[in-house]
């Protein structure tokens, strides 16, 4: 059976040969080799040449598609198909690795889409800007000539002060309104919605559920929208509650700022042992709601009409507990409790029409994920992509001439900023990062500016400083980041908001979403890693219509990535801002005083965290310890379960004694 060809060295066949006089084995071998690595180079080198005729017909020949210039380029490659060489067998012998054309430069290949990616529907329209829009433009869009705006609606958008509606909104919420409005078994189509931050996406999925949920008999958990974090939860639950507030909809917000049971009161209520939904919309984060699938009894999403996820993409990336996993097998459990009779069915038809049915997924995001393994794990229902992306300046003119379909691998991975939106960078030094950010806001006067780190270490340090260098001078710097607390966090916003804060430093966990109203300026001031942190930054400004401006800081070290970064996505870097080198001998005397003051503050917090970790393994040691060896004191504290440690170890002391001493030593006043 020779279903393994092994092709082995053998003593007995090399005397052979030796013997007869011929050429030895080794040398036959070699021969071989040698013939066919020769071989495979004339392959390559023939089918090179092929590709370059063809890439030359192609300029020559400008008018052509690129679909027919491939086509001009195929009989060439034919050619070389042909050639005697290729014909021949597969040789069975040893291949040396990275000696055939595997190693050689590939041509590129172009993506194929599904169609539903491929072809998407285009949102266009006008500015968002209500000075920019024509008269016609702006009558068109104004609220009160919609006709498929509710009454109800159409007050609740007065509240929020809106008259009119962005593009995206009228694009999406009537094409919502008309699928549902389709008898079954007609199922809606699932869609995904990529605009740019600040475009309005909230109202785009808020109005139409609110609309199709009113006329509702019974309360049920109908609409869950999921969100990533607990700020943008809060935020989106807002808008719920301004439109439903003419309805008899109930809305409930679910996160991790509050308490459980406070959430389960909100949710149900018993009767004669039978659980009720008090709530129609649920407002989630997905670590909540995988909490109350687990904990809350009663939770019932099997009548679950719309799942709304914003930032999808945030949400698709990251685990968060594998919510998806726990919502799926949810909604089926309650559907098979019916079936099986475990719970018994109110009526037939509820059953019918409870058994089987997903509810309309709709996707939003300023940075959606086109990837369709990615978007495979949510089960998309015939889904239908709505996009601003091929209203780029550099995807316009395809669009113009029609050539959609030859555009659409080009539009992947490609974002919009707001066309408010100015971008510029400054080009400094490392050790003057914090320095050339103060100059900015002194020689500018900025008062409503929001400052990006990369992590909540690089921005609690830059608060500090920043602190420091603007003691004297009004301004109110403060730090927003995710190793605060939720309350602190709302605070903090509400006081920028209303004005006593003038600039907030954060960390990215806050890039997403937040839309804290007329944000003059946006600085990174570090070069943002990935373009969608980028996109999600910037974004914080130029919303709804606002001029915003969005600066970024660059080392020399930063600036050749971050500008490979923008030209992948058809952006370009914007102007340059110059500030003068002259900063650093200006501000000299204060800048070195607040690195000095950082320092101590770094030493001190070391030490406490060195003493925290000596206290906790001195009580994992107590607890370790057997019976017997126990001091009584030890015994005392295991016995209130180690909560209280009687003093401070030794080496702790010692360590913040040391601390502060060199500390003290240090912090010699500063000569002018
Ligand atoms: N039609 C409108 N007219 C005026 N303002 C609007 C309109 N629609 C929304 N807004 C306002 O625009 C701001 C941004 O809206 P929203 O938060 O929905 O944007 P978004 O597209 O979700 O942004 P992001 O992608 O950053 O989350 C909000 O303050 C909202 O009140």
């Amino acid at each position: 059976m020779e279903l393994f060809t092994v092709n082995r060295y053998t003593e007995e066949q090399s005397k052979v040969i030796h013997g007869s006089g011929e050429t030895t084995n080794e040398d036959d071998i070699l021969q071989k080799l040698l013939h066919k690595a020769e071989k495979r180079k004339r392959k390559h080198k023939s089918s090179e040449t092929a590709v370059k005729e063809a890439k030359a017909e192609q300029k020559d020949n400008e008018e052509e598609t690129t679909v027919q210039a491939v086509d001009a380029a195929e009989p060439q490659i034919g050619k070389t198909s042909t050639d005697p060489e290729e014909t021949e067998e597969p040789s069975n012998d040893f291949q040396v690795v990275g000696a055939d054309a595997s190693a050689a430069k590939r041509q590129k290949v172009e993506m194929v889409l599904p169609a539903w990616l491929a072809h998407p529907t285009i949102i266009e329209g006008g500015s968002l800007q209500p000075d920019d829009s024509t008269d016609a433009e702006a009558t068109a869009t104004s609220i009160k000539k919609l006709p498929y705006l509710e009454k109800y609606t159409c007050s609740a958008l007065k509240q929020m002060k809106i008259s009119r509606l962005f593009p995206v909104q009228t694009a999406v919420i009537p094409w919502i309104l008309e699928a549902q409005a389709k008898p079954e078994p007609f199922r809606p189509r699932d869609i995904c919605v990529s605009a740019p931050t600040g475009s309005g996406k909230t109202l785009a999925f808020a109005i139409p559920i609110v609309q199709l949920l009113a006329k509702r008999v019974q309360c049920k958990v109908r609409a869950l929208v999921v969100l990533p974090v607990a700020e943008l939860a809060l935020q989106v639950y807002k808008v719920f509650s301004t439109l439903c507030s003419m309805t008899e909809l109930e809305v409930c917000l679910l996160s991790k700022q509050h308490r459980l049971e406070d959430e389960q009161d909100k949710l149900l209520e018993q009767y004669k042992g039978v659980y009720y939904s008090k709530v129609d919309i649920v407002v989630t984060t997905p670590g909540r709601l995988v909490d109350h699938l687990h904990a809350t009894k009663g939770f019932c999403l099997k009548s679950l009409k719309f799942l709304v996820i914003d930032e999808a993409d945030r949400i698709m990336d990251a685990v968060f507990q594998n919510w998806l996993y726990h919502l799926d097998s949810h909604v089926r459990t309650t559907a098979d409790q019916l079936l099986t009779g475990v719970q018994a069915p109110l009526c037939y038809q509820e059953l019918l029409n409870s058994y089987g049915k997903q509810p309309h997924k709709l996707l939003f995001s300023a940075t959606l994920s086109q990837d369709p393994e990615k978007l495979q794990n949510l089960r998309l229902f015939q889904p239908k992509l709505f996009t601003t992306v091929l209203t780029m300046p550099v995807l316009q003119p395809a669009l113009d001439h029609g050539e959609l379909a030859d555009q659409a691998s080009k539009f992947i991975g490609k974002y919009t900023t707001p066309a408010e939106l100015t971008e510029q960078y400054c080009l400094t030094e490392m050790r003057l990062k914090p320095l050339t950010l103060y100059a900015m806001v002194c020689s500018n006067n900025w008062k409503r500016f929001l400052c990006f780190a990369n992590s909540t270490d690089t921005a609690s340090r830059l608060t500090f400083v920043l602190k420091h260098l603007f003691k004297d001078s009004g301004t109110n710097v403060e730090e927003l980041s995710a190793s605060m607390s939720a309350s602190v966090r709302g605070k903090r916003l509400s006081d920028f908001v209303r004005g006593s804060i003038h600039g907030l430093v954060c960390s990215d966990a806050l890039a997403r979403g937040i839309d804290v109203p007329n944000v003059d300026i946006v600085v990174s001031y570090d070069a943002p890693r990935h373009i969608k942190t980028y996109i999600h930054r910037v974004g914080r400004t130029a919303r709804a219509g606002q001029k915003g401006t969005a600066i970024t800081l660059l080392t020399d070290k930063d600036l050749a990535h971050f500008k490979k970064m923008l030209y992948e996505v058809g952006k370009t870097m914007g102007e340059e801002l110059i500030i003068s080198p002259d900063i650093e001998v200006e501000h000299a005397v204060i800048y070195k005083s607040a690195l000095e003051e950082l320092r101590w503050r770094q030493e001190k917090r070391k030490s406490a965290i060195k003493v925290q970790k000596m206290i906790i393994s001195r009580k994992g040691a107590v607890h370790q310890k057997p019976d017997e060896e126990l001091t009584l004191m030890e015994k005392l504290q295991r016995k209130a379960g180690a909560e209280v440690v009687s003093k401070v170890p030794k080496a702790a002391k010692h360590a913040i004694a040391k601390t502060v001493k060199r500390s003290k030593l240090k912090r010699k006043p500063i000569k002018k």
